[in-house]
């Protein structure tokens, strides 16, 4: 305490910058990403054109498992029980964390970015320059640094949303001004590993056009994906998300990481 009879002088300090207070994050010390399947193993899976894509094996349950126990080791925090105006219910625990040099790991030390770029052509969509780039919605650089870490305990969900599109910086020399396009999600748990439902599903819009109306059709049927360990699912979001939702848990924990695709803005 500093005494009576002297006025407390603050020393001159700069308030923290907002990169002081990054520095001061401590990153975790993600394992290495071994075993791998080799590159030629893996391809991509258009599961609704346009719209869903997965990578069945991406990760070796191996690593899936290997990642689950580190994972279980980071601070995750439950959701707080109201969500914001015009978000969706989440009941889950997550960690999330600005980590650039993750994510341009999971984005190149993996198979991800030769099978985006089509440079393993066999694993890719048999697609030219142009229609990859509609596919992925410009000139794909790498994942968003800001990574998502969810688990799911039995009774946990996510309820139906639409993920947004975000502007944001990779950072290097240069640094590149981007914009996200497409969520990814990795399933590191799936029956095999004790998890009983969290699928994640879409609800394809119905098809408003004059002619369909007429036609009377009931609504499309929604579209769930089943948990497989290792599986990358890549769906577009922001103005074309579709409507979808993680379903609940009933019996294990699922574990997820999160990132998204961003292209060059
Ligand atoms: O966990 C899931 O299956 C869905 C996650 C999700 O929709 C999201 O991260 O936006
Ligand atoms: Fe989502």
């Amino acid at each position: 305490m500093p005494p009576k009879n002297k006025k407390k002088v603050t020393p001159a300090k700069a308030p923290a910058s907002k990169a002081d207070v990054k520095a001061n994050v401590v990153l975790p010390n993600w394992p290495s990403f071994s075993p791998l399947l080799p590159e030629l193993e893996l391809s991509l899976h258009e599961i609704l054109p346009g719209q869903i894509v997965t990578i069945p094996n991406f990760w070796t349950s191996k690593l899936c498992k290997n990642y689950v126990s580190f994972l279980s080791s980071l601070p995750l925090i439950t959701t707080p029980g109201k969500p914001k105006k015009g978000d969706a219910v989440r009941v889950n625990d997550r960690f999330q964390i600005d980590d650039p040099a993750f994510a341009e790991r999971l984005w190149s030390d993996t198979s991800l970015k030769n099978l985006i770029l089509g440079v393993n052509e066999d694993g890719g969509l048999d697609m030219d320059e142009k229609a990859r780039r509609a596919l992925w919605g410009g000139e794909v650089v790498g994942l968003n640094p800001n990574i998502r870490i969810y688990r799911y305990k039995k009774g946990q969900f996510f309820d139906q949303h639409y993920d947004d599109s975000n502007n944001i910086t990779i950072p290097g020399q240069p640094s590149i001004p981007a914009r996200t396009t497409w969520t990814l999600l990795l399933y590191l748990t799936s029956p095999a590993t004790g998890c009983i439902g969290g699928e994640t599903v879409f609800y394809p819009e119905p098809d408003m056009s004059k002619k369909a109306k007429g036609k009377n059709l009931p609504p499309p049927e929604p579209l769930a994906i089943s948990l497989e360990t290792g599986l990358a699912l890549l769906h577009r979001h922001g103005a074309d998300c579709m409507l979808h939702e993680g379903r609940e848990v009933l019996e294990g924990e699922k574990w997820v990481i999160r990132s998204d695709l961003c292209v060059r803005k």
